[in-house]
């Protein structure tokens, strides 16, 4: 089990998370809901130590975690997929997946044979660089980069933003093959509600830096959606 238990994060003085609590259990999905700028991509960074402070706590099982420098929450198994990717473009494919095997917690920097097997088209082309690949490929790569870290629970922040529909369908089978075939936890930030309902056993509705609902995806109804994520 994740837990966050009355976090508040901040970036400089800008105050963004208020009193956010959410269990996260093993082995599901939880979709992190709600409109833009309410602050669900600094829940995951604040999830990677990456917002300038945070107060509350962090609980990855037995261990706290909130006070622990990034690297160290790699180590113990989260790995992120950022919003836009942010791959290197001047590196090649295999350099971009290699990169993710620097948090493995034994030392092996090896492409893992589910990044093969999820991945076809990056395996056989890992000599080209990063920045020539499509927007689904490159969202594939960071994908596989993550992966080559070993990870437990992987956080997913929108990552259909942006690319060409006939690629978001197979992007959203990997994410459901992570969970339901290896067993991962994943976090899944996304703006896709039907996506969320079919991938997700839980949900977490954000608004202006805090959970204004949580529970099973069974009870996310229209009307908070309408609610929530009208615009
Ligand atoms: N580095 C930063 N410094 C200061 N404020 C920031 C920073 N990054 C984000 N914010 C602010 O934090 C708030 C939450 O942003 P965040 O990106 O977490 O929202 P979001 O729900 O993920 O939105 P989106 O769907 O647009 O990514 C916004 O008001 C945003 O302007």
């Amino acid at each position: 089990m994740l837990a966050l238990s009355h976090v508040d994060s901040f970036y400089d003085r800008s105050h963004i998370l208020h009193d956010v609590s959410l269990d996260v259990p093993d082995g599901q999905v939880t979709a992190v809901l709600g409109r833009n700028g309410t602050g669900k991509t600094t829940l995951l960074k604040t999830l990677m130590g990456l917002t300038d402070r945070m107060d509350g706590q962090i609980r990855l099982g037995d261990q706290e975690i909130g006070r622990e420098p990034t690297f160290r929450r790699a180590r113990a198994g989260i790995a992120y997929v950022p919003q836009g990717r942010e791959i290197i473009p001047d590196f090649t494919i295999r350099e971009n997946i290699l990169m993710g095997s620097f948090a493995r917690a034994d030392g092996k920097r090896e492409i893992p044979p589910l990044v093969a097997e999820l991945f076809p088209y990056l395996m056989n082309n890992l000599d080209r660089n990063g920045g020539v690949l499509s927007g689904g490929q490159q969202q594939q790569l960071a994908i596989a980069r993550a992966l080559a870290a070993n990870p437990r629970i992987i956080l997913l922040d929108e990552p259909n933003e942006g690319i060409q529909p006939s690629i978001v369908e197979e992007i959203e089978q990997v994410i459901i093959r992570l969970n339901r075939e290896i067993g991962l936890t994943v976090i899944l930030v996304e703006q896709n509600v039907s996506f969320a309902r079919n991938a997700a056993h839980r949900f977490a509705m954000m608004e202006k830096g805090r959970i204004v609902a949580a529970g099973e995806i069974s009870e996310l109804t229209d009307a908070m959606v309408h609610r929530h994520m009208a615009v």
